[in-house]
């Protein structure tokens, strides 16, 4: 079984929750993710999306942007993502770690490196999961093989906007988690209403019968509390990003620490 299904499968053992907190890798310094990382998991994170960072995220709101367009400027591609996951592996070998991306590095990515590298580094490096906002599920056929193969979930995205059908689509090949995306926007937007989750959940159920994961809007404890009593996992990016965007080097991993315990304390209660 892969590392997200154990995670969730032990998570609902227990009648929990998972915490999955996303950031920019090399955001806000180059060298700081894996220590992060680590951090994240100390705090009670269940799951850790690492998002590879991309010139033009059209689903990204303006914190995430900005934060890819910096770890862009520290040098950070898709090669130095993976270089990432390989050192937090060598101290951690049961927190799965999705990569969040964009297809464009993906396909430099393999130009440069050869048909089906990226499953295979993926792979090689520790990485569970993958979430291409731009490849829907019809074109994923190939990319979605070579990931199973190498034993990598291909997670997909759903939205309010969701026909059936697509639905329908999703839970034919998603594995892992499917990410139920709160509300019509970008990342970080302000608009989330849980009532409006919560209806929706319900009707994705009734074709998913893997775990669904909610993000996009999600800033604090009490939120995530209340996504978190229909959702099986809550995602939070922009507030850490937020947090940690004008923190020295030695406060980034205790500021994303402390955040994380109240959100982990509340998902709990
Ligand atoms: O930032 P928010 O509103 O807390 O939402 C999580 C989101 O940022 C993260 O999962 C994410 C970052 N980039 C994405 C692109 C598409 C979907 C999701 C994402």
């Amino acid at each position: 079984m892969s590392r997200i299904a154990d995670t969730f499968e032990a998570l609902q053992a227990r009648g929990r929750k998972a915490l999955i907190p996303y950031v920019t890798a090399g955001f806000p310094f180059a060298d700081i993710t894996p220590a992060l990382m680590h951090g994240m998991v100390e705090a009670g994170a269940d799951v850790i999306e690492l998002g590879v960072p991309f010139s033009d995220p059209m689903a990204d709101g303006p914190v995430i942007q900005k934060a890819g367009e910096k770890a862009l400027q520290l040098g950070i591609g898709l090669a130095e993502v993976l270089e990432m996951v390989r050192v937090f592996r060598q101290r951690n070998s049961a927190t799965p770690v999705v990569l969040m991306g964009y297809a464009n590095p993906v396909e430099r990515y393999e130009q440069q490196r050869g048909p089906g590298s990226f499953a295979r580094d993926c792979a090689a490096c520790g990485v569970d999961g993958v979430l291409v906002v731009d490849y829907p599920p019809e074109e994923c056929e190939q990319f979605g093989a070579e990931l199973r193969g190498s034993g990598i979930d291909l997670i997909f995205l759903l939205a309010p906007t969701s026909t059936t059908e697509r639905m329908q689509q999703v839970a034919r090949v998603a594995r892992g988690y499917v990410y139920y995306v709160s509300l019509k926007g970008v990342t970080g937007s302000g608009a989330l209403k849980t009532e409006e989750v919560a209806a929706m959940l319900p009707r994705i159920r009734e074709h998913v019968k893997i775990p669904v994961g909610v993000g996009f809007g999600i800033r604090d404890a009490q939120t995530a509390r209340a996504i978190a009593s229909t959702a099986d996992a809550v995602v939070m990016g922009s507030r850490i990003i937020e947090l940690i965007e004008d923190q020295p080097h030695e406060r980034v991993v205790g500021v994303t620490i402390d955040f994380l315990r109240q959100i982990r304390k509340a998902l709990d209660a």
